[in-house]
């Protein structure tokens, strides 16, 4: 849990400095104040990445060389990031540099619910994958360390894709690193699916009671058959396409309910709770091992009815997570924040400045 946060020069924030959190946080104003800015932060923090923007320089303040987040976390550990216009970062953990972003993220698991992140069921695997590859960070501690050597040697077989001299050896030597790789990676995410499945049964009720769902894992590979002998077979029609096709770079997950593909037969604001579900059981996984996310919910009153955000913030609460939310206006959620926690903490954004405010019904100051 975050403690006390400063932020400088992300966006438009010019006065977030030593922002004292509690475990339930809102962030209230108009728009275009700096409410998501504040999320983007966090998150830059824990994952080295905003949510938003893909490069750095479309987040740091205009005119700045740099943003910077620092976080002292009730760990007794501090956190700082500085990115800078050409998208590297500098890290420094407890006052000491580090060169590993993973040392970092494993500190600070940050879970984000975002309106732009509602489409994470329709479209192609890739998100689906970061999901379940966030969890697998968080509880398998090797995986990260895996998958970079997986991504370095699958970078040479594609490499050797596009070379017509390429032999038999070279690519035998690569591909035998990726079999190797893949296969730890591979029983990895099966595993941290299975109790994934056992939480999200648990949640899945609490936003979405009426449906009856079934989470299946996808490997990206025939999973009973030599991984190496598939990648052999597969080199001609994978140089016509420029790159490797199989491989636990292309897992996914395949959520089915009674009537069929969820993607095909679930409602919007159905969909929006399942992806909802799917994060707090991955809150729930984390807290049965004694770890807590900081959840980010961006911009929540629009996202949900008021009955779903009341039973979400308060598993959230149960299961002592930390969470930040935004809002263009107090009224709705505070009453509940301060209903689950009388030590909930209410912000105000203003243009840029973010500052404690107090609540009254007809005004908030
Ligand atoms: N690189 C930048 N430098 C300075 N200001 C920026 C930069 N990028 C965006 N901004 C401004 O910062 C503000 C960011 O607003 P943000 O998205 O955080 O608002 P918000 O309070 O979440 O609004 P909404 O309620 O509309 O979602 C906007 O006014 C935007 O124009």
């Amino acid at each position: 849990m975050i403690k006390r946060l400063d932020v400088h020069g992300v966006r438009n924030l010019t006065a977030a400095d030593s922002l004292s959190l509690a475990r339930l946080n809102l962030f209230y104003g108009l728009n275009g104040s700096g409410k998501s800015s504040l999320l983007e932060a966090v998150h830059i923090l824990g994952l080295g990445r905003s949510f938003r923007s893909p490069q750095a320089r479309h987040y740091i303040q205009d005119g700045r060389p740099s943003c910077t987040v620092y976080a002292e976390l009730d760990s007794g550990h501090a956190l700082g990031i500085a990115k800078l216009m050409d998208g590297t970062h500098q890290l420094r953990r407890n006052g000491v540099s580090i060169n590993q972003l993973a040392e970092f993220a494993f500190d600070l698991p940050v879970q984000l619910i975002h309106p732009d992140g509602m489409d994470l069921l329709d479209g192609g695997s890739r998100p689906r994958r970061q999901l379940l590859d966030w969890l697998v960070f968080h509880v398998e501690h090797s995986f990260y360390g895996l998958w970079i050597r997986y991504q370095k040697a699958l970078a040479q077989r594609n490499a050797l894709l596009k070379l017509p001299a390429a032999n038999d050896a070279e690519f035998q030597v690569w591909e035998a690193e990726m079999a190797r790789t893949a296969q730890l990676i591979d029983g990895m995410r099966a595993r941290t699916v299975e109790i994934w499945r056992q939480h999200l049964e648990r949640v899945l009720p609490v936003l979405l009671p009426d449906i009856a769902l079934r989470m299946e894992y996808n490997a990206g590979f025939a999973a009973d058959r030599e991984l190496a002998e598939q990648w052999r077979e597969t080199r001609f029609r994978d140089r016509e396409r420029g790159h490797t096709q199989l491989g636990p770079h292309r897992a996914d997950l395949r959520l089915k309910c009674d009537l069929g593909q969820v993607e095909a037969v679930l409602s919007r604001g159905q969909k929006k709770l399942l992806i909802c579900a799917l994060k707090l059981a991955q809150v729930a996984f984390l807290h049965a091992q004694e770890r807590r996310c900081v959840v980010l919910l961006d911009d929540l009153a629009s996202e949900l009815d008021a009955g779903a955000r009341q039973r979400l913030l308060a598993t959230l609460f149960d299961l002592q997570a930390q969470v930040l939310i935004t809002s263009v206006e107090a009224d709705q959620l505070w009453p509940l924040l301060q209903q689950l926690d009388s030590q909930a903490e209410l912000f105000h954004v203003e243009q840029g400045k973010i500052s404690p405010a107090r609540y009254t019904p007809e005004e908030t100051t």
